[in-house]
């Protein structure tokens, strides 16, 4: 069985039926992309896989245990982690704390251990110190790591928020418009560091983009949305060949 199986995923909202009989499987390592034209369901169907929202149908397993409606705080514990489209870090905080946030889930010293600053506490927090030190050396921030959080550029703080993410040690992690906003410099460089990402963590990635460049030049499966529906599913070159694909981006009234 794949780490992520989504049978017949669907959700409503009202009158407004946003996702319906979604299917994926993602296997370990994978790099695979959700795209489609604006409100076509990629973020609903994100909420959805991270507990956010309840799906009103459909099953999700991950990892060979059924986590459909399971909240957010079982499922980040499971191994799911994600970024939001906006950015959303704790501005004032350094950048070194803002990736240790992310391993909240993971700690394991008591709340009397910190107060008391015992060497249980002292020893967690120089392992953590060092592990959220190692992750911004992947993304090439390490010597900011002491700055604060906004005071990094734009495309640093989106390389932060995957750090944060990843501090959590998923086995899948979810990229929700990793590159908007991006300079195509910057987009290039985060193409490298997620292929690398996925090399160097072995985990599987999930990502939604607007930037058709940045998900045909690195997801190796894609599933297309349009209101909802899947409408092609398959590798970048059948995706982007396909009729209804061109269609649904072309009648859109987007920017892509
Ligand atoms: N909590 C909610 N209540 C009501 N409608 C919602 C809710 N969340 C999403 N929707 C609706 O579901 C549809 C899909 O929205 P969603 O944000 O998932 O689209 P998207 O594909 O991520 O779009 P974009 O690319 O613009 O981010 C939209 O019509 C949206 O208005």
């Amino acid at each position: 069985m794949a780490l992520l199986e989504v049978k017949n995923l669907g959700i409503s909202f009202g009158g407004l039926q946003a996702v319906q009989g979604l299917n994926m499987s993602i296997e370990s390592g994978h790099l695979y992309g959700l795209i489609g034209p604006n409100g076509a369901g990629k973020t609903t169907a994100f909420n959805m896989l991270t507990g956010m929202y309840t799906p009103t149908e459909g099953i999700i397993t991950f990892d060979g245990v059924n986590i459909t409606g399971k909240g957010p705080e079982y499922i980040s514990k499971a191994g799911i982690a994600r970024t939001f489209q906006n950015i959303r870090l704790f501005n004032a905080m350094s950048v070194l704390d803002n990736v240790k946030v992310g391993m909240h889930n993971r700690v394991t010293y008591s709340m009397l251990d910190g107060v008391l600053r015992t060497k249980k506490y002292r020893d967690k927090e120089a392992e953590m110190n060092e592990k959220a030190r190692r992750l911004l050396d992947v993304f090439g921030i390490g010597d900011k790591a002491d700055y604060a959080a906004s005071q990094l550029p734009y495309g640093q703080q989106r390389k932060l928020e995957i750090c944060r993410a990843l501090a959590s040690d998923p086995k899948l992690l979810l990229l929700d418009e990793p590159a908007a906003g991006m300079n195509p410099n910057e987009t290039q460089e985060l193409m490298e560091t997620v292929r690398k990402v996925r090399d160097d963590f072995g985990i599987a990635i999930l990502l939604i983009e607007h930037d058709m460049k940045f998900v045909m030049g690195i997801c190796e499966e894609i599933t297309v949305l349009e209101y909802g529906k899947t409408i092609a599913h398959g590798d970048p070159q059948t995706v982007s060949n396909d009729p209804e694909v061109i269609a649904a981006y072309l009648g859109g009234d987007d920017e892509d």
